[in-house]
This record gives C-alpha cells, structure tokens and sequence, in this order.
C-alpha cells in the first residue's frame, strides 16, 4: 500500500505540491489526475525517492522509498518512458534492469511477452520506438521485479486506442491479483473506466478525492433534449445550475427534478441519466481550470 502524509516540495518561493495526503489500498487502482503542471510528477518523484520532500512523506509498504531493501522487487516505477537508453535495444534495457533488480533473463522474456513487445521489436533500438512501444518497454520495465506496487507517470501517453484498452486490462489483473496501483494521468477519460479511486490535484494541492461512484455521483445529472436552450432557461429559472457540454446539458440536481420540470413543461427528454462521466469531466475541468498553471499564461 501507499501512504502520502503532507507530503510538499517547494523549489524556492514556488510549492509545486502543496500539503497532499491521500493512501492506496492493496487491490485498488487510484487515478491521480491533474492538468500540466498541477504537481503530479513531482508528488511521483518524491514518493519514489527521485527528489527529496521539502516536508511530510511518502511510504510504500510501511517505509520510504528508500528504505525499502532492493525496491525493484516491491516498487514498479515508470516516471519517464523516454528516458530509457537510447543506442540499446529493448531487450538489452531489460536486461540491464534485470541484473540490478536481481532477476533473471527468463524474467525479460516473460515481461516482453506480458506487453505484447515481439521478438522483432525487442531487437530494435530504442531510439526506433514509437511512444507506445517506449510505453510498453517502461511498463516492462516496472513489471521486472514482479513487484506489488507500481507508481506510473502518465502510461497511456502516446498509448492508441488498442493500447490504452490493453493497459487497462493489465493494470486491472494487477490489482485484483492484490497489487496496488498508483497512474496518474492529465486526461479524465483515460484512467476513469480502470481506478477504483480517483485523487484530483491542481496547482500542487488535491482538489477532490473519493471512490470514483462517490465523485460520479457528485457529477450530477446529465440531460439530453430537444430543446437544451428552453429546458436550460427552465431549470435555471427553478434555481436549479446547469452547464452546457459538447452533447448536452450537465445539471446539478436530481434526476427526477429534471425528469418534472421537463415533463410540466412539455420538454422532450432524450436522455436522463445521474452520476454521468460528462458531470465528472465538468467537474474536473471546473475544479481544476481555477488551478491550471497552464491558464495563467493564457
Ligand atoms: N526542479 C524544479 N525546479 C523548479 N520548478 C519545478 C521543478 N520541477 C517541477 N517544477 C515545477 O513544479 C510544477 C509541477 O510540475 P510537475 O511536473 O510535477 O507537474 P505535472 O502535474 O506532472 O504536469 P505534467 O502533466 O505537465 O507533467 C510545474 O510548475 C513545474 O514547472
């Protein structure tokens, strides 16, 4: 399991994670979500001995990263997939990893075939990778040890659609073979149909936190009509907010709330549905565009 205590880093005047704590249980998937810059990498690098924290901490499995004895074994990370040696070939990083980690070449082939890298591909040098087979090679990589926990930056990055699906399943099994899994990701979407729990962070600090069904639930209610200008002006008019997505209309109420006034005032309803993922991406986008660094340039 991982447990974040206070944990913050501050390069000079600047906190780039601001007072963070939230836990990973073994068996669970947590989405840690943010847009650029929210903090992500830094709480990553920090939980994963990579740069110290300025206070609080980070312990997997009762210690610190390092404490813990050869944490290849216990702690599958993948910070940055590009950062893998560019003149070798796949298999030659994994072998090289394996040596440290203590495992054997059996292990390589093992984890190559887990990721779906071929023979062929495992042969190639990695600085003729796409994103994707980077991907999978860090993945592999993490996978090496066959640890318990793994802490992922951004692993869907550069992932296509095919890939993104596939990493799911992978980190699916992981955590119901009993493997706690930390990934974080900028894009809502793509860790939200694999983490049990999802940890919001924007401008170094969390946002929201929850089981994903809790933050669903808190989405609100997504609504389709014929007339989404009309049925906007009624609900707004009932006291009732609401926002416009690109394919309908976000409310913040209850279904049935929605379901009266439209069918008081004669409003078609083409779709009617609570704890939608529109409600959570609006909430994401609005929770964190205060907290976008990004935004402050623009
Ligand atoms: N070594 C450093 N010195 C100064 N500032 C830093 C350093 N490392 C990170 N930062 C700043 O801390 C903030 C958080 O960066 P971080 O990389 O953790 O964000 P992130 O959430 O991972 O974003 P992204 O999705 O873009 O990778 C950014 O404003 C970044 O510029």
């Amino acid at each position: 399991m991982i447990t974040v205590e206070n944990l913050t880093k501050r390069y000079g005047g600047f906190t780039a994670v601001d007072d963070i704590s939230f836990q990973v249980r073994p068996g669970s998937v947590v989405g840690f979500l943010g847009p650029n810059g929210a903090g992500k990498s830094t709480a990553m690098r920090m939980m994963t001995g990579l740069t110290p924290a300025t206070s609080g901490r980070a312990t997997i499995l009762g210690r610190t990263y390092r404490e813990l004895h050869n944490p290849g074994r216990q702690v599958g990370v993948m910070l940055d997939a590009s950062a893998q040696h560019p003149g070798r070939t796949g298999r030659e990083v994994l072998r090289v990893a394996a040596v440290s980690v203590g495992v054997g070449k059996a292990r390589v082939e093992e984890v190559l075939t887990l990721v779906g890298l071929t023979d062929k591909e495992a042969g190639r040098r990695v600085r003729n990778y796409s994103l994707g087979m980077r991907q999978r090679l860090g993945i592999a990589a993490a996978l090496l040890g066959e640890p318990q926990v793994l802490v992922l930056d951004e692993p869907a990055n550069g992932l296509d659609p095919q890939g993104i699906h596939w990493m799911r399943g992978l980190l699916r099994r992981f955590a119901d073979g009993g493997g706690t899994v930390l990934l974080s990701s900028h894009l809502l979407h793509e860790v939200q149909i694999v983490a049990d729990d999802l940890v919001m962070i924007g401008r170094g600090r969390i946002v929201a936190m929850g089981s994903k069904e809790e933050l669903l639930a808190r989405g609100g209610t997504t609504v389709q009509s014929t007339d989404d200008a009309r049925l906007t002006r009624l609900l707004e008019a009932a006291g009732v907010p609401v926002s416009r997505t690109g394919s309908g209309l976000v409310v913040d109420g209850e279904a049935r709330v929605v379901g009266e006034i439209a069918a008081r005032e004669s409003v078609v309803l083409l779709e009617l549905r609570s704890g939608g993922s529109e409600g959570l991406e609006e909430m994401f986008l609005g929770l964190t565009a205060a907290t976008s660094r990004e935004g402050d340039a623009a």
